[in-house]
C-alpha cells in the first residue's frame, strides 16, 4: 500500500505579528519564512489575514484580485510575493489567507493560496464557513456582511510528500470538511486561523485535537500573534497536533515559529492501534454526509 506521506517533512507555522501596513507585512512574512526554511522546513504556513488587519471593515480596502501574469504584479502584490518566496525558499508555502476581490463578480472572499517550490500556484481555498457569531457581551463578528463563502473542500497534492487539506479558521468547526479531506487521503489538515480571546481559550486546542483524533491525521492551526492595540485580538497559540491528538508544539500569544517533523510511520502506528477506518458503520449512518438528516429546531 502506498504511504500517505511519502517522505518525512518538517512543517513550520509562522505566528506573524501583523500590522496595518501591507508592504511591511509582506516583507516581514518573507523574513520569517526564510528563517523557518533555513532551519529545514519544507512546508510553511502563514496565518489568516497575514497581510492586513482582521476585521470586516478591512476586507475591501486590502483586497487583491489574483492576477498571475507578471505585468499585474502591482495589482496582486501578495500573489507575486508568495510565489517568489516559494521559489527563493524552495518550500511549499501556504499563504495564510488574504482578502480577495473577484474581478468579474466584485465579490470578496477570505482566500488562502498554496504555492509549490517552483513558484506555481497549486491551489486556492476560499473560506467556506464564514465567521458569523454573536455572543452577547463578548464578541459579535459577521464576515457575511462583506464576504462571500467558498464552496469546495481543498485538497492539494504536494508531489514530494502527498496530499494536504487547506481550510480557514472557522472551517475547523465543521468536522465534515476535515473528514472528507482525510478520507480522500490527506495526511495533514492545515488551518490558518485567528480565534479570539473568548473562543480561543475554550475551543482552539480542542478543535485541533478533535479533528486529529477523529481522522487520525496531523492537524496544524496557524494564528497571527496577539496585538492588544489592534481591534481584533487574536488568540495566538499556533499549534501542531499528531494523528493521536498529541500536541507536538504550541506557541503562546507572541510572535514565533513552531516546527514539527511529520512522518508516515506515526499515522500508520496510530491507525493500527485504533483501527477506526475499518470499524466505521456506514450501514447505520449512511445519510449524514449528504445532509439528509436535518437538525430539529
Ligand atoms: N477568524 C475566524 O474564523 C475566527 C473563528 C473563531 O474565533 C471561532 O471561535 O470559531
Amino acid at each position: 500500500m502506498a504511504k500517505l506521506l511519502k517522505n518525512p517533512v518538517k512543517l513550520a507555522l509562522i505566528q506573524l505579528a501583523t500590522t496595518a501596513d501591507k508592504t511591511h507585512n509582506l516583507s516581514h512574512a518573507r523574513t520569517k519564512v526564510l528563517e523557518a526554511t533555513k532551519a529545514g522546513a519544507r512546508i510553511v504556513v502563514l496565518p489568516e489575514c497575514f497581510n492586513s488587519p482582521y476585521g470586516t471593515k478591512y476586507f475591501q480596502q486590502y483586497a487583491e484580485t489574483l492576477l498571475p501574469s507578471p505585468p499585474s504584479a502591482s495589482q496582486s502584490p501578495t500573489y507575486h510575493a508568495l510565489s517568489q518566496l516559494a521559489r527563493d525558499s524552495n518550500a511549499y508555502i501556504i499563504g495564510g489567507s488574504i482578502p480577495e476581490l473577484e474581478a468579474s463578480s466584485k465579490k470578496l472572499y477570505n482566500t488562502s493560496l498554496t504555492f509549490a517550490p517552483s513558484g506555481e500556484l497549486l491551489a486556492t481555498h476560499r473560506k467556506v464557513h464564514l465567521f458569523d457569531i454573536d455572543i452577547p457581551g463578548k464578541i459579535r463578528f459577521k464576515e457575511s456582511e462583506v464576504l462571500s463563502p467558498g464552496n469546495k473542500v481543498t485538497l492539494v497534492d504536494l508531489p514530494e510528500f502527498g496530499k494536504i487539506a487547506v481550510a480557514i479558521c472557522y472551517d475547523v468547526r465543521f468536522p465534515e470538511l476535515a473528514t472528507i479531506a482525510a478520507r480522500k487521503g490527506a495526511f495533514l489538515l492545515l488551518y490558518p486561523g485567528a480565534f479570539n480571546l473568548t473562543t480561543g481559550a475554550l475551543h482552539w486546542e480542542l478543535q485541533a485535537r478533535a479533528r486529529a483524533m477523529d481522522n487520525q491525521v496531523y492537524v496544524a492551526l496557524c494564528s497571527p500573534a496577539r496585538d492588544m492595540t489592534a481591534e481584533y485580538h487574536a488568540w495566538g497559540h499556533s499549534m501542531v497536533v499528531d494523528p493521536n491528538a498529541e500536541i507536538l508544539g504550541q506557541l503562546d500569544e507572541k510572535e514565533g515559529i513552531v516546527m514539527a517533523e511529520l512522518n508516515a510511520e506515526r499515522i500508520e502506528e496510530v491507525r493500527k492501534g485504533i483501527p477506526l477506518r475499518t470499524q466505521r458503520r456506514f450501514d447505520v449512518y449512511p445519510d449524514i454526509s449528504e445532509g439528509k438528516i436535518k437538525f430539529e429546531e
